[in-house]
């Protein structure tokens, strides 16, 4: 499966197609909706939020509420273009261009760097795309990866870590079930409720500043079978797909996996994961500290993996730039910003996460329909728990 999305960020809307995925996949519409919703909430959205509600159209390749094989096709509107529709016209309209046109670059934005390299006079060519809006397409691609995955039996859930300097207490003995209901009712997606309000204080105190706050986020994948992903060839590795996956997400600078870099300060004794076996289970770990991976594929152990933040680029106190026409000095350019979104790119994190484990899965059990990929999983777990 591969998927490519495009669209600007006040543009008609995002378009996402999704190719080579099996027939027969029981499709749901709510359940991409519903992944979309959880997207848009948290703590330290900014106004755009409000505009948006965002829902697929599907345009091809689901009949009768199942896959066919074909393309998929599925678009999400951009209710905001009502607003910007002068701006956005495809074809010249010159005086409009010229009144809305931006030319001071927002440090830590896609800005300076793609007018640079596209030759572009007005950075709204750059920042149209480079916003986190497009991250809409991608969990719409994550919720169908979900939908093949449960089918599998894996499943997946994210919280939040981190916000600024607060840091939550690590909540290991709760199941994934409860564990999604208890991040989808906190405002910040944060397991421990004494965090929580730390956390939304931290974003309120950066947005009464007009600064911007980052964070740390977490995806937890349950259900593996052993063995997805490969050491043969340093572009199979699985750990090191869903690491690009990760930080694929604007904004993201840094991934762990399992202890992560705690792994520095210790030694090989108290890294590495006992093996065990018994006939119920056959191999498994006595512990996860490596977070489910060993040589680029899957240890049959939750996967476990973090990924960082920086700030919200945007800052109502901007920060000094250059102008890209007069070369004077000037208070970078002020869009409508979000002050924070790590509650909404762990939803994020999740999707593309889920994506990377469902391509995983159809390389090694390739199948044109969905029984053919469930039979063989299911042969494969039995071959494993005999091994
Ligand atoms: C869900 C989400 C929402 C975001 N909202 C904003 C925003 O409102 N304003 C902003 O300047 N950056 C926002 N960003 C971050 C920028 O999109 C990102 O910093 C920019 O594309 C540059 O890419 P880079 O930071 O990966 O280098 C957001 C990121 C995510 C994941
Ligand atoms: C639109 C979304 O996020 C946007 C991501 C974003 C950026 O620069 O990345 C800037 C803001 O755009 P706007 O100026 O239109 O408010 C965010 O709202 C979204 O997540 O759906």
């Amino acid at each position: 499966m591969r998927y490519l999305t495009a669209g600007e960020s006040h543009g008609p809307q995002l378009t996402l197609i999704i190719d080579g995925v099996p027939s027969q996949v029981p499709f749901s519409k709510e359940q991409i909706d519903h992944q979309l919703h959880r997207r848009q909430k948290g703590h330290g959205r900014g106004r755009r939020m409000q505009i948006e509600r965002d829902e697929i159209q599907i345009m091809s390749g689901v009949r009768f509420g199942k896959t066919t094989g074909a393309p998929i096709a599925l678009v999400i509107e951009n209710k905001d273009y009502t607003h910007w529709q002068k701006v956005m016209n495809p074809f010249p309209m010159q005086e409009e261009a010229d009144k809305r046109k931006l030319t001071r670059p927002r440090p830590g934005h896609a800005d300076l760097n793609g007018a640079i390299k596209y030759d572009h006079r007005d950075l709204r060519d750059v920042l149209e795309r480079s916003s986190a809006r497009e991250t809409a397409a991608r969990v719409a691609a994550g919720a169908f990866a979900r939908q093949i995955l449960a089918l599998c039996g894996i499943e997946i859930a994210g919280h939040v870590l981190q916000i600024g300097g607060v840091k939550a207490k690590r909540i290991l003995d709760v199941p994934l079930s409860e564990f999604v209901t208890q991040a989808e009712e906190s405002p910040v997606r944060c397991l421990d409720p004494e965090a929580e309000q730390a956390m939304m204080k931290e974003i309120d105190d950066a947005k009464a500043e007009g600064d911007s706050i980052g964070g740390i986020v977490e995806v937890i994948v349950e259900g593996m079978p052993i063995g997805l992903g490969s050491h043969t060839q340093w572009d199979r590795k699985l750990d090191a797909k869903i690491a690009q996956a990760i930080v694929s997400i604007n904004a993201f600078k840094g991934v762990e996996f399992g202890i992560g870099f705690e792994a520095a300060n210790l030694r090989g004794s108290q890294v590495h994961d006992e093996i065990i076996w018994s006939k119920e289970r056959g191999f498994t770990r006595a512990t996860n500290r490596l977070g489910g991976f060993e040589g680029g594929m899957t240890t049959g152990e939750e996967i476990i993996v973090r990924g960082v933040m920086k700030p919200i680029p945007t800052l109502y106190k901007p920060l000094m730039s250059v102008d890209i026409d007069t070369k004077e000095e000037f208070a970078a350019s002020i869009e409508r910003s979000d002050s924070c979104a790590v509650p909404a790119a762990s939803v994020v994190a999740e999707a593309v996460v889920a994506w990377e484990v469902a391509q995983a899965l159809l390389e090694k059990f390739p199948a044109d329909t969905v029984e053919e990929l469930v039979a063989q999983v299911q042969r494969y777990r039995e071959h494993t728990r005999n091994f």
